[in-house]
């Protein structure tokens, strides 16, 4: 185990137990960093209470059954009782070895759990929106975080592939004729097929006729209708496949569990809830009122889950979706990467479904909430004509920028290379913006920003990798070879970096627990600023003699793995050259 924090934990639990008895060896040492040491253990304050003796004389307790000498060069009472704890610079070099040889660059192996995760969801025969882009970004970030980890993520896109508008968009996909060119921008841009859909049937009585018509037969399992409502969800298909690709996330056709999966289950979750004495029927929908959930007046806010029509609707798909993640997918956590707004809604829903008995106390739901992206105005983005933004253009647009950087940066390479990196570059840095920010929180959409190749940007980290690499090829060394040094620390710039690369481990580890990939992002950066220092400070290629030059260079080559690996699992690309 390689992260520092951790192995003092240990170190001065021990020395607690030995100190005041075994009741106290799992009380939390309090370990922190701090300016004046490398961490400080706080314990001793918060324990002189509890035994009724001075701070200083319970740290001088610790400090005398602690047993650190392998890992520590100083331990010191300070203060009114803190114990000052720094560290012996051949412990960092020895540890930072280790990462070398580790695939896992130190993360340790965790009871693998099955964990669905509920990300992307757009709707078919829709326009997807910088908030399914942020879901689905933030979405396929935890999950590659969490299979990185090592458990077993089943990935769940719950598309948007049933309920009442399918009446008009089959009747619309029939008059503009199956396989027409109308047809076809399903493809590409969903929006236009569905305002016409929409146009129609807000003006033509004939044709709102037909719509409700064919809603009717679409519930009843009309085998022809069915067969247009699926190749209208193949179109769609189609469509999202194009803006994964471009995205460069994990999802395929295989992860789909769109809302119609979950069609045959309804009615029984009804009955269910009623046999349970759950659901009542109010104004002829059947409802669960539920403790704590009230509105404006103090009237209780029903969780419907059969409309007065007989119709299901999206709390009793999303009451399925819980229910078979735990007994078909056994689930010991899920996952559900939506928009904030929905937070009422997956509450009322999780607790109808605990009460219900279908989620046991071990498995732990949660809403990851995703906040909005902003226009320069602060309101929710859109083009300046008041329309919601084509993804496909907004990624374009990116590309387009970033082509432009590329150009300016390297006008030595040749086209082709120049477009690609152009791709990596643009899409990493939307990427990064969405992860860089905490998930629920609001930001404003900035291409300047974004891809600026300074400060805390997908490009700024996408360039520091690129530089690493260069180092290496202007050295005539691979990465592999130089990962083979012995790492020796005396500078200090060399021990920050070490410290530095000990921190990727815990990191990742608390991003998962977290969910919050915001924080891999923050270390990231630190880590890339500390690269920067040492490698002003401490000449890599130059250094005075050849063991200084391959220490530097392992050290150099632990970087540039730890930034690949974690601009890895946060789904940005690294490449070569920038
Ligand atoms: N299980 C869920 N409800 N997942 C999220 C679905 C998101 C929905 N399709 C939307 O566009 O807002």
């Amino acid at each position: 185990m390689a992260d520092p924090q951790e192995v003092l934990s240990q170190r001065v639990q021990s020395a607690l137990g030995a100190a005041f008895g075994t009741e106290f060896a799992e009380t939390d040492p309090v370990i922190r960093p701090s300016q004046f040491a490398d961490y400080q253990a706080n314990v001793a304050l918060a324990l002189a209470k509890r035994l009724g003796r001075k701070p200083r004389d319970v740290a001088s307790a610790i400090e005398e059954r602690l047993d650190v000498d392998d890992v520590c060069r100083e331990v010191e009472i300070s203060g009114p009782g803190f114990i000052n704890l720094i560290l012996r610079d051949d412990w960092i070099a020895g540890q930072t070895q280790g990462l070398l040889s580790d695939p896992r660059l130190g993360v340790a192996q965790p009871q693998p759990q099955n964990i669905p995760i509920d990300y992307s969801a757009p709707n078919v025969a829709k326009e997807m929106h910088v908030g399914h882009l942020r879901t689905t970004v933030v979405g396929d970030a935890l999950a590659r975080t969490l299979e990185f980890l090592g458990h077993n993520v089943i990935r769940q896109n719950h598309i948007g592939d049933w309920g009442t508008p399918f009446g008009m968009l089959i009747e619309h996909l029939l008059d503009a004729g199956e396989h027409s060119a109308e047809a076809d921008l399903l493809k590409t841009d969903p929006n236009a097929f569905y305002q016409a859909a929409k146009a129609q049937f807000d003006t033509s009585e004939e044709f709102a006729t037909r719509a409700r018509k064919r809603v009717v037969l679409l519930q009843g399992g009309d085998t022809e209708t069915l067969r247009l409502w699926q190749e209208l969800v193949d179109l769609s298909k189609v469509y999202f496949n194009k803006v994964y690709s471009a995205l460069g996330v994990t999802l395929t056709d295989d992860d789909l569990a769109g809302e119609s999966t979950y069609n045959d289950m309804l009615p029984e979750i009804c009955d269910e809830l009623e046999r349970q004495g759950l659901a009542e029927v109010s104004e002829g929908a059947l409802c669960v009122f539920l403790d704590g959930y009230t509105g404006r007046e103090g009237n209780p806010v029903p969780l419907i889950i059969r409309k007065s029509d007989g119709g299901y609707g999206y709390a009793t798909t999303d009451l399925a979706t819980v229910k078979y993640r735990v007994e078909e997918l056994k689930a010991d956590r899920i996952l559900y990467v939506v928009g904030a707004p929905q937070n009422l809604h997956f509450r009322m829903v999780w607790d109808t479904a605990r009460k219900a008995g279908w989620v046991p106390d071990t498995v732990e739901t949660t809403h990851v909430q995703i906040g909005n992206v902003l226009g320069s105005d602060h309101k929710i983005l859109r083009t300046r004509s008041g329309k919601s933004i084509r993804l496909m253009e907004l990624l374009d647009e990116a590309v387009e920028r970033a082509t432009q950087v590329v150009a300016e940066n390297r006008p030595d390479l040749d086209d082709e290379t120049r477009a690609q990196i152009a791709r990596e570059v643009g899409i990493g840095a939307v990427k990064y913006a969405d992860l860089s920010v905490s998930h629920d929180t609001e930001y404003v959409f900035d291409f300047d920003r974004m891809l600026a190749l300074t400060g805390n940007t997908g490009p700024y980290l996408q360039y520091a990798q690129a530089r690493i690499r260069s180092i290496f090829r202007k050295g005539g060394v691979t990465p592999e070879d130089a990962a083979a040094g012995t790492i020796k620390v005396t500078e200090s710039a060399e021990r920050d970096l070490a410290l530095a690369l000990l921190g990727f481990a815990p990191t990742v580890q608390l991003v998962g627990e977290t969910l919050e990939p915001h924080r891999l992002c923050a270390y990231l950066f630190d880590l890339a600023q500390a690269f920067t220092s040492f490698y002003d400070q401490c000449p890599v290629l130059k250094a005075e003699d050849a063991e200084l030059r391959a220490s530097r260079l392992a050290l150099t080559a632990a970087t540039l793995r730890t930034l690949v690996q974690g601009l890895d699992v946060l789904g940005v690309h690294a490449p070569e050259q920038m």
